[in-house]
């Protein structure tokens, strides 16, 4: 089973320390929900797990190589003059080895682009693409290599309700598959609350709580996180979704 230990994680830009004492152990096979206010430090540990970022602690990898992570940031530039179809290639390939595919490459290229439902963008140039189509693309991009450590900075931002759903019912379907450590940044609570298994809460520079996303996303810790007061109920089709009240102290307009 792939797993990965944050072991007393720190992280600073120059002297402003972000982060410090982090420490958490992330399990493959389900998706992972990394929340926290703006600002919390979500993308910085990212970075700092992925190593484009040093600092104190240490990064353990269990049942999986280093060359094994993929990590895709919050803001993708596509403006690159090449097709979705090469881009993934080229997310492929890493950039080695030309455009030769071999067979079992080409069934990968295809396989992403119908997991996502893209297939009909193949052809089309990165730049012609909107917002939510390049999302897809990235993720597309993120995945194709099958790697086994996977951090996502809010994968579904630019996506529409219907396609927030769709997209992490296959990453969750993915994580189950590979067994791949999935790590995603998630601003909307409710999409946490019904697809991942597990949450990480980022605050006041370190880690305020870790585990299975139920106990972790409590209304005591959405106050501390966002200032919001907040029920959790279950919709229609059982799944839990969280009530907003409102911003802490502030009495709803008549
Ligand atoms: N390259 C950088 N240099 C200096 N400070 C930075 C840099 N990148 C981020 N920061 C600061 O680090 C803090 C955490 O930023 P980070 O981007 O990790 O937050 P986040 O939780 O991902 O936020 P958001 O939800 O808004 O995307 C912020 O105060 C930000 O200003």
């Amino acid at each position: 089973m792939v797993s990965l230990s944050l072991d007393n994680i720190g992280a600073r830009y120059g002297r402003r320390e972000i982060l410090s004492g982090a420490s958490a152990e992330l399990q493959g096979g389900g998706l992972t929900a990394l929340v926290g206010a703006n600002a919390a430090g979500k993308s910085t540990l990212f970075r700092r797990i992925a190593g484009h970022l040093r600092g104190a602690g240490r990064i353990q990898l269990h049942g999986v190589a280093r060359h094994e992570m993929r990590y895709m940031p919050q803001d993708t530039g596509m403006n690159a003059a090449l097709t979705v179809y090469e881009s993934i290639i080229l997310a492929l390939k890493q950039g080695n080895g030309g455009w030769r595919l071999s067979a079992e490459e080409l069934r990968a290229v295809d396989g992403i682009l119908v997991r996502f439902n893209i297939t009909h963008l193949a052809d089309q140039q990165l730049h012609e693409l909107s917002g939510g189509q390049r999302q897809a693309v990235s993720i597309s991009q993120t995945l194709v290599s099958r790697p086994k450590i996977v951090l996502m900075d809010e994968p579904t931002s630019a996506l529409d309700l219907n396609r927030q759903y769709e997209v992490l019912e296959t990453l969750r379907l993915y994580s189950e598959e590979t067994g791949a450590v999935m790590v995603l940044a998630l601003h909307e609570i409710n999409q946490v609350m019904r697809c991942c298994t597990a949450t990480l809460a980022l605050g006041e520079g370190r880690i305020l709580a870790s585990g299975p996303t139920l106990e972790v996303l409590t209304p005591a810790l959405i106050r501390r996180l966002y200032g919001i007061d907040s029920r959790v109920e279950r919709c229609s089709r059982g799944c839990p979704v969280m009530i907003v009240d409102g911003p802490v102290g502030q009495a709803a307009a008549e």
